[in-house]
């Protein structure tokens, strides 16, 4: 279980199908509904958070077993059978059309495995212990989850658009580095916590509103424009 590459998929719109719809169908179906994916679901036996995503229309559900049609156009392929065969015959046609499949039950047999995910806005962790253990992985997510509170997402929706702005109001790419990195050494994450955070956020910002082009604003809160 080695040479793994980490990335993050871009699944937006993709059609991708799950095989199988036990519980471990249903958690990689919710991980991929949350990348946005076109989910399509065969099998015979369903769970009840399955059935209620397909009455709500948020993915098409097939209620029989599968046949190797059900594959056709699909971006990426998950086989989450209790039935070994059937997932080999799964894996055998999408080697076929190069498409990436996740093998649930035998996962050195596919092409790549789910990691364990803390989301926190643009904060992403994954962690894996490829195949390992998945209890292991779950627990250091937990360990995790407790050192990056909720507090990220604003801090880093803070800093996203904060650099969108220096990137449109400051030419000078040291200046705005220098900028960049002075707003890293503000406690943002203190500021949200403790409840100082817009206020510090929308002066900070209309002092970048009010700068002429290319004039580095402080985010000490200090004078509008004033030279770094
Ligand atoms: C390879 C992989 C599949 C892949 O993606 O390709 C895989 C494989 C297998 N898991 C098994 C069992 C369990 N899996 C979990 C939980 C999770 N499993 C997940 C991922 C992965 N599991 C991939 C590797 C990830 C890695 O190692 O880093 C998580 C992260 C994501 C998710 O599945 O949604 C999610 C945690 C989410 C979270 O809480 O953060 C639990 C605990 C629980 O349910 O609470 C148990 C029972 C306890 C135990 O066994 O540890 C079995 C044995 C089946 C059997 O023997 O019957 C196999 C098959 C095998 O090992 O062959
Ligand atoms: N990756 C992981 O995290 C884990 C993997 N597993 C393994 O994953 C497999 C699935 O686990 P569960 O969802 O708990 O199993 P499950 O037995 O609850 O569900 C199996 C599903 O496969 C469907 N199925 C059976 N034959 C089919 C066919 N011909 N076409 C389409 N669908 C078919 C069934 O209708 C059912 O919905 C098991 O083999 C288990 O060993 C188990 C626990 C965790």
């Amino acid at each position: 279980m080695e040479g793994y590459f980490p990335v993050l998929l871009r699944l937006e719109d993709k059609p991708c199908l799950v095989v199988g719809g036990g519980p471990v169908a249903e958690r990689r179906i919710a991980s991929l509904m949350e990348a946005r994916a076109r989910v399509r679901v065969v099998s015979p036996r369903i769970t009840g958070a399955i059935r209620q995503w397909a009455e709500e229309g948020v993915l098409e559900a097939v209620e029989r077993a599968y046949v190797p049609g059900d594959q056709e156009g699909m971006y990426l392929v998950v086989a989450a059978t209790d039935d070994a065969g059937v997932n080999d015959a799964v894996l055998e046609l999408a080697r076929r059309h190069n498409r990436a499949v996740n093998m649930v039950e035998r996962p050195e047999l596919g092409d790549f495995i789910v990691p364990s995910v803390v989301r926190r806005g643009k904060l992403v962790i994954a962690v894996s212990t490829l195949g390992a253990s998945p209890s292991v992985a779950a627990s250091v997510r937990r360990q995790i989850e407790a050192c990056f509170g909720e507090e990220y997402e604003i801090y880093l929706d803070f800093l996203s658009e904060f650099r969108l702005r220096t990137q449109e109001l400051v030419q000078d790419t040291r200046a705005r580095q220098e900028l960049y990195r002075s707003v890293l050494q503000e406690n943002v994450l203190e500021k949200i916590k403790n409840g100082e955070f817009e206020e510090w956020r929308s002066r900070v910002m209309s002092q970048m509103d009010g700068c002429p082009p290319s004039g580095p604003v402080s985010p000490h809160g200090g004078e509008a424009c004033a030279k770094l």
